[in-house]
This record gives structure tokens, C-alpha cells and sequence, in this order.
């Protein structure tokens, strides 16, 4: 990951907080990772990616690029064919012990929350986690009250998992994530599926974990979202993974065409301001339709 910083917003409220600085030591990291399926040809060669700790992550490419199975290497579901994985620094063990600390400081919520849900209800569910950690029970408790509360959805604690909407399944499934108090929340295509308002929800949900020092990866296709939501992006590109400031990586037109992505919305606002002399040179550019009416009532534009 290079280092610097973007200025990230949140959806309606304007600029939020600076995120931390990228640190010396990555959260969690893969280092020189190959992994090949069984039955098929190596889906990442060489990889070095790193998740810098307290900040947003967006991770793009084109179907079938790798990012579940990254995903997967980071959480320690699969095991790097060759190449490591380290935590804070230190190379992580695949024995009981290894993969009990990994858990305990970076939980993956899949895409599909009916691979994730499996109690008959959502406090069942969510309280599943923080249970096997042997946690005394009025901790449970107290973990799955604020999950359901920080995901907005305290009212469907006592509701059956599969009576729950599509969306509410969701947000339950990323519940049960987050009463782990994990240091990085994993989350392959949480915003799939989701009505734009369900996004907007659950992007305030997801900023609300990052000021608080929670690390948030993204698997998205949405690079408009990525651009706008996100301190640092990797883009999944033939040549192997590209990783940066946000605002910097997401506007880098051949890139994205070499990932098959397309360029945001913002990015091409801003190249018509700037062809029409309307942005300096280096000035930063509106990143949402917020952003745009902000501008252009400072700019007068
Ligand atoms: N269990 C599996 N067994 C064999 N091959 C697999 C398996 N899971 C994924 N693959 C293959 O690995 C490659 C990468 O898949 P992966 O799911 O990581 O991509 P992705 O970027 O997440 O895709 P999408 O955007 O479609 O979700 C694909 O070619 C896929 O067919």
C-alpha cells in the first residue's frame, strides 16, 4: 500500500474525519501469495497486499479477477500455495491457536448472508460468535445490543433469520461480525443486492465502524462507490493488484480500463470541468452529487 490519504465524505453530511495515517506495519498482510484452486490454473501469482489498520479499503475487478478468493487468503479461510500471511507483522500459523487470534481480529462477512446465517434467530445468530470465544453471558448480551443497535436493526433481535428480507439478512449477518470487536471487518459485496437506500444505510453503518478505528475491506464492482467511500482502493489489473489513495487510483483511466472497470461518475464531471476551465489543475474534484452542489455553490459554477 503507498501511503497518503484522501478526504473521505460521508454520502450527505460533507467531510468526515481525516483517517489515521497508513502505518509502518500493515493490519494483516499477504506477502508474495500464489493460491490455485484445485481443479483450475493459480488465481493470484505473487501477490504483496497489505490492509492498513483504521482505514477504508474499496477492492475492484472484473468477475472472476480474485477478489473473493483474496478475500478468503486474508481471513484465513484459504491458505496461501505459496507465499505468507501475517498479522501485525507476524507470520500467521494455520494450527488452532494461529487461527483463533486471526479471527479474533479480522472477521470476513460473505457475500450471500444465507452462507453466513444459521441460528434460528437473529440474537441466536449474531450471539454465536462472541459465545465461542467463552464470553460470559452478560457480555453476549451486551455485544449483540450494540451490533443489532450499530446496524440499526435492534428491532429484529427476537425475529426467525428466515423470515428477514433480503437486506435485513444482511445487515444480521454483518451483525454477527461486528459483536466480534474485530480490528478489520472483511465484507465481500456487502452493498449487493441492497435498494440505494439500504446502501446509503449501510455505508453510514460502515463509516460509523471506520471513525471508530474499525479497518473496513470492500469487495465492490461499484466504482462510483469505491471513489467516494474509500481511503485507499486496490484494483485487481492483469499485471497483479495496484493499491493507493483512493482518489488517486480511481481516477487512473487506464488502469481502470486494463481491469475492465469503468471510470466513476466524478471522474468524468471533473475532466468536463477541467476541459471547460471550471477546475485548476490539481484542484480536488466534487466526488458526489453532493459534493457537485457544495462546489458549484462555493465556485459559483
Ligand atoms: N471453489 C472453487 N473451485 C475452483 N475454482 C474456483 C472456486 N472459486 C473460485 N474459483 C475460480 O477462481 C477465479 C476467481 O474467483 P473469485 O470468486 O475469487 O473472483 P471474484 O473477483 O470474486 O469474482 P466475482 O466478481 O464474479 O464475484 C475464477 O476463475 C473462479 O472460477
Amino acid at each position: 500500500m503507498t501511503t497518503g490519504t484522501s478526504p473521505g465524505a460521508h454520502p450527505d453530511q460533507g467531510p468526515r474525519p481525516e483517517p489515521p495515517p497508513v502505518p509502518a506495519v500493515p493490519l494483516v498482510e499477504l506477502v508474495g501469495a500464489s493460491y490455485a484452486y484445485d481443479e483450475g490454473p493459480a488465481v493470484l501469482r505473487d501477490v504483496d497486499f497489505a490492509v492498513p489498520a483504521g482505514r477504508s479499503l474499496a477492492l475492484l475487478g472484473r468477475n472472476g479477477s480474485g477478489k473473493t478468493t483474496l478475500l478468503r487468503l486474508l481471513s484465513g479461510g484459504l491458505r496461501c500455495s505459496s507465499g505468507r500471511l501475517r498479522l501485525a507483522g507476524d507470520p500467521v500459523a494455520y494450527d488452532r491457536a494461529g487461527l483463533t487470534r486471526l479471527r479474533g481480529t479480522v472477521q470476513l462477512v460473505v457475500q450471500d448472508p444465507d452462507d453466513q446465517l444459521f441460528a434460528a434467530s437473529v440474537e441466536q445468530d449474531v450471539s454465536f460468535g462472541p459465545m465461542n470465544q467463552g464470553l460470559p453471558e452478560d457480555e453476549v448480551r451486551a455485544r449483540v445490543t450494540d451490533a443489532l443497535t450499530a446496524l440499526g436493526i435492534a428491532e429484529l433481535r427476537d425475529r426467525p433469520t428466515h423470515l428477514l428480507s433480503y437486506g435485513q439478512r444482511k445487515r444480521a449477518a454483518l451483525a454477527g461480525a461486528v459483536a466480534m470487536r474485530p480490528r478489520a471487518l472483511i465484507l465481500d459485496e456487502p452493498t449487493a443486492g441492497l435498494d440505494p437506500h439500504g446502501q446509503e444505510r449501510l455505508l453510514e453503518v460502515l463509516d460509523g465502524l471506520r471513525d471508530a478505528g474499525t479497518t473496513v475491506v470492500m469487495a465492490t464492482h461499484d466504482v462510483d462507490l469505491a471513489l467516494r467511500w474509500a481511503d485507499d482502493a486496490a484494483v485487481l489489473a492483469p499485471g497483479g493488484p495496484r493499491t493507493g489513495p483512493a482518489a488517486e487510483l480511481l481516477v487512473d483511466r487506464e488502469l481502470l480500463a486494463a481491469a475492465g472497470l469503468r471510470t466513476p461518475w466524478s471522474a468524468a464531471v471533473a475532466a468536463a470541468l477541467r476541459a471547460h476551465g471550471l477546475l485548476a489543475a490539481g484542484e480536488a474534484a466534487p466526488r458526489t452529487p453532493e459534493e457537485l452542489a457544495r462546489w458549484s455553490s462555493t465556485a459559483g459554477g
